[in-house]
């Protein structure tokens, strides 16, 4: 039997597995069965915490289908409350920094990048306004953190149809590694509301790497100075973040229950 916890940040959701000490052999498959709201334990994506050479912890990170990704800003906010201390956490991303601060959790996220082929996309192009289109939504942005993201920035948000628009942008060519696509609307200064359709999860509750990818590209487009309040369906995190500098995060992360599985069975 292996011991889990049911966390989220802001509603986007997790089983946390601690595999310190007794590493776990994750298949795609294994994590979709884990993941599935039905038949299995339910979240939007399953994290696995290790051990690491040159961190305190290592994550792993799965969506709910089955894909591994390099980032989760929700489940990174967690980690200090499921190991119970301020960590530094290897991720395919790199070493992250989180902490414990009143109310919450602070995270390091590291340096955003920009270029065509560090987002990636398929072939060279402008990522602050980028030369591409779907449908009636505006030229995009592009931004790396951690992982990919493309940015719309919309006049009316709650007009979006994101079922149609966020698998089919999710999935273009464009996006070798797929992409997750944010859908913000300028919502006064430095305060940005943003609904995310994540790639492997579809639409969450809460995105924190769209979070950061989207105060970013607000930032560059110098639609505001920051730091950012982005307003998701789930509640609030605050972005940080100057040119050229690392990106700071800030929110709730919140353990819900604790279980016991057999992962032999899924
Ligand atoms: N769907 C994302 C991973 C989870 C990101 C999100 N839950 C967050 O809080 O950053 C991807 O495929 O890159």
């Amino acid at each position: 039997m292996g011991r889990f916890s049911k966390m989220h940040g802001l509603g986007n959701d997790f089983v946390v597995i601690d595999a310190r000490g007794a590493p776990l052999d994750m298949t795609e498959a294994r994590a979709r069965a884990i993941a599935d709201r039905h038949a299995g334990i339910g979240c939007d994506q399953l994290i696995i915490i290790g051990e690491a050479a040159d961190a305190d912890v290592s994550m792993q990170i799965f969506n709910a289908d089955g894909s591994e990704v390099e980032a989760c800003g929700n489940a990174t906010r967690c980690v200090p409350l499921f190991v119970g201390r301020d960590v530094t956490i290897r991720t395919k991303a790199g070493l992250l920094d989180a902490r414990l601060i009143d109310g919450g959790v602070s995270v390091d996220m590291g340096v955003p990048r920009f270029d065509w082929d560090a987002i990636p996309l398929a072939y060279p192009m402008d990522t602050l306004t980028m030369g591409a289109s779907w449908e009636d939504l505006p030229a995009p942005a592009a931004v790396n953190v951690g992982n990919p993201h493309v940015v719309f920035f919309v006049d009316d948000l709650d007009s979006v149809n994101f079922d149609r628009l966020g698998p089919l942008i999710e999935h273009d060519p464009l996006f070798p590694a797929r992409v997750n696509v944010n859908f913000a609307q300028v919502a006064g200064d430095n305060h940005i509301r943003l609904i995310v359709w994540e790639r492997g999860a579809g639409l969450t509750r809460a995105c924190g790497t769209g979070a950061c990818a989207t105060a970013v590209a607000a930032i560059r487009r110098t639609l505001m100075r920051g730091p950012v309040t982005v307003t998701l369906p789930g509640g609030d995190l605050l972005i940080e973040w100057t040119p050229g500098g690392h990106i700071q995060m800030t929110g709730p992360a919140t353990h819900v229950f604790d279980g016991e599985a057999d992962w032999s069975r899924f």
